[in-house]
C-alpha cells in the first residue's frame, strides 16, 4: 500500500524560484530515501509532504488524505523532524518532548516517556538540552516527532554532521520504528545512509525527479562502467577528466589511481564491483556531491 503519493508536485517561491518542478512518486512502507545535492528540492518537498508548506500545483496524498483537502486528517498521520528544529537550552529533555507533545495533543506523560525510552534517551530525560551532544539532540528530536503515534516519519538530513557511531545509532532507531507497517521519509545527500537503510529511493536534481525505484535499480546504472586506472602524473588527470566521469582519486607510491565510469567503454580494463555512491554521482552528472 502507498503511504505517500506525489503527483505532478510543483512548487515556485515568490522571488520566481521554482523549487520543484513536476514531481511524482510513490513510497511504501520500510524506509525511503530521498537523495541530492544542496539545494535540489528536498527540504522543499519534505515540508510540502509535513504540511506546513502549500503546493503552487500538483497533489499529495499521505495515507489517502489528500493534503489540500484533508490536512488535519493527513497531519495526524505525520511526525517531522525538520533540519533545523529550535530547541529550548535550558529546558530538560522531558520537559522539552512534553511541549512538543502537548501541541500534538498528547497530554500523557507516561507516552512521552515511551518515546524517549523509543530512541534510547530514556536514561537522560532530565538532562538539560544545552548539556546534550548533536546525537543526543537528534534523537530528541525524533522523540518530539514519534509522539502522538504517526504512522509515516518524515525526517530532513538527520544524520548531517554527526559522528559514525551517533549515525548508527541513529539509522537503528529509523529502521526500528519502520517496520509494522510504518514509513519513514529521510531526507540525506548522505549516499552511505540511504544504502543501509533503504530498499527505495529517489533522487532530486535541481528540483526535478532524476530517479525513483530500488536501490539495485540505481546500481544497474552504474553497472559494468565503474572502472579503475593509473595516471603518471596530476596534470593528466584534466585529460582523464574530459574523457570520462572521475569519481575518485588516491595517490600511491607508483602513482595516481583513478576511480572512474566509462560511459562509452574507451578504457580497456575489467570493470571493477560499483557502489551506490558511484551510481548516485553518475546520475548527478559526475559532480560530487559534498
Ligand atoms: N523560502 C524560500 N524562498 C525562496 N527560495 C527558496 C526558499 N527556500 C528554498 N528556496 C530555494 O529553493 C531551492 C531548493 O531549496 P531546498 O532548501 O528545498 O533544497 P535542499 O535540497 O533541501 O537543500 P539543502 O540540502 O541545502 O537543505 C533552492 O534554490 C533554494 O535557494
Amino acid at each position: 500500500m502507498n503511504q505517500i503519493e506525489i503527483n505532478n508536485l510543483t512548487k515556485q517561491y515568490k522571488n520566481q524560484v521554482t523549487a520543484l518542478t513536476d514531481i511524482s512518486f510513490q513510497v511504501e512502507s520500510g524506509v525511503f530515501g530521498l537523495l541530492g545535492h544542496n539545494g535540489s528540492g528536498k527540504t522543499t518537498l519534505m515540508k510540502i509532504l509535513a504540511t506546513i508548506m502549500r503546493p503552487t500545483s500538483g497533489s499529495v496524498r499521505i495515507g489517502g488524505y489528500d493534503i489540500n483537502t484533508q490536512g488535519e486528517e493527513a497531519r495526524r498521520l505525520i511526525g517531522y523532524l525538520p533540519q533545523e528544529l529550535s530547541m529550548y537550552p535550558t529546558l530538560t529533555v522531558f520537559d522539552f518532548v512534553c511541549y512538543m507533545a502537548a501541541l500534538k495533543g498528547v497530554k500523557d506523560r507516561k507516552k512521552v516517556m515511551d518515546v524517549l525510552e523509543q530512541v534510547d534517551m530514556g536514561q537522560y530525560a532530565g538532562r538539560r538540552i544545552g548539556q546534550l551532544s548533536g546525537g543526543m539532540k537528534r534523537r530528541v528530536g525524533i522523540a518530539q516527532a514519534l509522539a502522538g503515534d504517526p504512522r509515516i516519519l518524515i525526517v530532513d538530513e538527520p544524520t548531517a554532521g554527526l559522528d559514525p557511531e551517533e549515525r548508527v545509532r541513529f539509522r537503528s532507531v529509523l529502521s526500528r520504528f519502520a517496520k509494522d507497517d510504518k514509513c519513514v521519509l529521510l531526507s540525506t545527500h548522505i549516499v552511505e545512509d540511504v544504502y543501509q537503510l533503504c530498499e527505495k529511493l529517489a533522487v532530486l536534481r535541481k528540483g526535478a525527479l532524476f530517479f525513483s525505484g530500488s536501490a539495485e535499480e540505481l546500481l544497474s546504472k552504474a553497472a559494468g562502467k565503474v572502472k579503475i586506472v593509473e595516471i603518471e602524473k596530476e596534470k593528466d588527470l584534466a585529460a582523464l577528466q574530459k574523457k570520462a566521469v572521475v569519481l575518485s582519486v588516491t595517490y600511491e607510491h607508483s602513482g595516481i589511481l583513478a576511480r572512474i565510469l566509462d560511459e562509452r567503454g574507451e578504457f580497456p580494463v575489467p570493470p571493477v564491483a560499483e557502489t551506490l555512491e558511484d551510481a548516485y554521482v553518475y546520475c548527478m552528472g559526475g559532480k560530487n556531491y559534498e
